[in-house]
């Protein structure tokens, strides 16, 4: 029955936004969503504290969790230096699909790590991984040949934060001072999580107030450095 959501976002983008400028294809997703249709990018006022924590944290390995149109992945690469390397995982297939093609009208070089036919090794920052995040997150060190993230953006099912976070503490992919960004901790709210990072004595945790994307409501991002 017609387009989706995230179609509409990439017709709009490749109407209006400059071939191979990712600042461009940012601003086309945030005009698109607050003056046509809203969608649940991380948006531009969480989004500047994302651009905040990346470049403080000068992280060469990144993971994101939850990909949706790839907004955030755009957001984050953008200001990773060349041989850093981006894995984000997301499972809805047709997501990944809509993040790929504004991947490549952004003119970042982005792999589709699912694809049976691709070379050893990165070839680029951009490692995209369709799946579960609790199945493909164990498989990480042997099928990647990643050892520990320096930050990891959260922002996939609210019910998934803790979980993936004790998997990621459990299969050594932390180190100290490794940091977790989650978004909307307010909205939708991951309660379970805050607890927990909040109480650990193994996370430093800061909360950024913010509003949730393109609207007037409450939302914020929670910082958590891990302490090992
Ligand atoms: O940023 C977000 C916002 C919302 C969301 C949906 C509906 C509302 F009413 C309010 C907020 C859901 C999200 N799911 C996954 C990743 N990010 C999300
Ligand atoms: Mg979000």
């Amino acid at each position: 029955s017609g387009t989706t959501r995230p179609m509409r976002i990439l017709h709009y983008v490749q109407r209006s936004a400059k071939c191979g400028d990712v600042l461009s294809v940012i601003s086309a997703i945030d005009s698109f969503c607050s003056k046509v249709e809203w969608a649940m990018n991380v948006g531009d006022k969480k989004g500047e504290i994302l651009d905040a924590v990346v470049l403080e944290t000068r992280p060469r390995y990144v993971l994101e969790l939850g990909t949706y149109c790839g907004y955030s992945t755009m957001r984050i690469a953008r200001l990773l230096p060349p041989g850093a390397r981006l894995i984000t995982i997301e499972m809805n297939s047709h997501y990944a699909q809509v993040a790929k093609e504004l991947f490549q009208h952004a003119g970042l070089d982005a792999q589709d790590k699912s694809a049976e036919k691709r070379p050893a090794g990165p070839t680029c920052k951009v490692e995209l991984l369709l799946g579960s995040s609790s199945v493909l997150i164990p498989q990480l060190k042997k099928k990647l040949d990643i050892d520990k993230f320096d930050l990891v953006f959260i922002d996939h099912w609210k019910v998934s934060y803790l979980p993936d976070t004790r998997l990621l503490e459990e299969c050594g992919l932390l180190k100290s001072g490794s940091v977790l960004l989650a978004d909307n901790v307010t909205c939708p709210g991951a309660p379970d999580y805050l607890e927990y990072v909040r109480n650990s004595p193994r996370y430093r945790s800061q909360y950024f107030p913010s509003q949730l994307e393109y609207l007037q409501v409450e939302d914020g991002v929670e910082k958590s450095v891990f302490l090992g």
